[in-house]
């Protein structure tokens, strides 16, 4: 059978970890666009030759032309730029709006059978726009977010009460701004809810409250240690995790930025839930069942992505 296809639009520090990432684990043949010339083909000719040294068989093709993503599987994007220190992800939203019309033509005109995953921030509404701007079925764009929310809380969650984070599992909801949802009650130590891990001792509620907050301020975080640019490590692993999911219709529920058609409530935009990822895309969101303080905290984070909404409409009013 032929290899899968992998088309990484944006050859920065999150399309070059991708692209080491799909090439050491096989998962198909990359080509890696950019607009910067040079940079795509330089990244994929080196992953290339340390394939000799890893063992894979997989092709890399760098690329500044549309043309040659055609009849990819899968499309991951992270065209556009990244923030700096003492900016918000918001402050982005001009800029890579206009990315995001280059990029959906350019998907629509050559991979329209594509799985499309979005990690361009403001990442909820930059999805939104990119399912619109490439006219794809909505099940079929996703966006990466809360994969990364709930790994860095499963991590310190790991780091504070020493357990394997093989046995944690943490789950967000919400978009991908500061007032992320870290789900307490639903996210387990060892099989225990946490508000239970607290009372057998794992943490304590203090610890507990400070994980949430550094979850929400996680970005920030890596961006003011690196002070060039932000995270790309977890970010690629986690859009692999989602790419894998779709590609070997492994089905397995990941929280993100997902199109909404009346699940929590809600309608006509992409905002972070569970979601079953199979062949099909975005198969089937799970509804977590939520009290008054978490519904009020996800309505707050629905806000904040309606407002983003609202101001990429302002600036490209073909957006609906
Ligand atoms: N959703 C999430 O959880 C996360 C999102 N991000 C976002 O991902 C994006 C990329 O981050 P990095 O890879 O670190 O940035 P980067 O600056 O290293 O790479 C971005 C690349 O996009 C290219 N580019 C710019 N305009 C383009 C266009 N019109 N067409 C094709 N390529 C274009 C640039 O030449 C550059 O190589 C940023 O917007 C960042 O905020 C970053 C981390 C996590
Ligand atoms: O914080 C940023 O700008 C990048 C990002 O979305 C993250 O790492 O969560």
């Amino acid at each position: 059978m032929a290899r899968a296809k992998i088309a990484l639009i944006g050859a920065g520090m999150i399309g070059g970890t991708l692209a080491h990432i799909a090439a050491r684990e096989e998962l198909g043949d990359v080509i890696l666009f950019d607009i910067a010339e040079g940079t795509p083909q330089g990244k994929a000719l080196d992953i290339a030759e340390a394939s000799a040294v890893f063992g894979k068989d997989v092709a890399l093709k760098g690329a500044n032309d549309y043309a040659d993503i055609a009849g990819a599987d899968v499309c991951i994007v992270t065209a556009g730029v990244p923030r700096k220190p003492g900016m918000s992800r918001d402050d982005l939203l001009g800029i890579n709006l206009k990315v995001m019309k280059a990029v959906g033509e350019g998907i629509k005109a050559h991979a329209p059978n594509a799985f499309v995953i979005c990690i361009t921030n403001p990442l909820d509404a930059m999805v939104w726009a990119l399912q619109q701007f490439s006219g794809l079925p909505k099940e079929k764009v996703i966006g990466m977010a809360g994969v990364l929310d709930s790994a860095r809380f499963a991590y310190f969650l790991a780091e504070k009460t020493g357990v394997s984070v093989e046995d944690i599992h943490a789950w967000t909801l919400g978009g991908h701004g500061d007032d992320m949802v870290p789900m307490v009650r639903h996210s387990t130590v060892g099989g225990l809810p946490l508000p239970d891990a607290v009372k057998a001792g794992f943490l304590t509620q203090e610890e507990l409250d400070a994980i949430v907050e550094r979850t929400r301020k996680g970005g920030g975080e890596i961006v003011a240690l690196l002070k060039t640019g932000s995270a790309f490590y977890a970010p690629a692993e986690s859009a692999i995790a989602m790419a894998t999911s779709y590609l070997k219709d492994k089905k397995r529920v990941l929280p993100c930025a997902t199109f909404l058609t009346g699940q929590y409530g809600l309608s006509d935009l992409y905002v972070g839930v569970p979601v079953v990822i199979g062949a099909g895309g975005a198969e089937k969101i799970v509804e977590f069942e939520t009290n008054d303080a978490e519904k009020a905290m996800f309505a707050k984070s629905v806000e904040s992505v309606k407002g983003l909404m609202e101001a990429c409409k302002a600036i490209d009013p073909t957006l609906v």
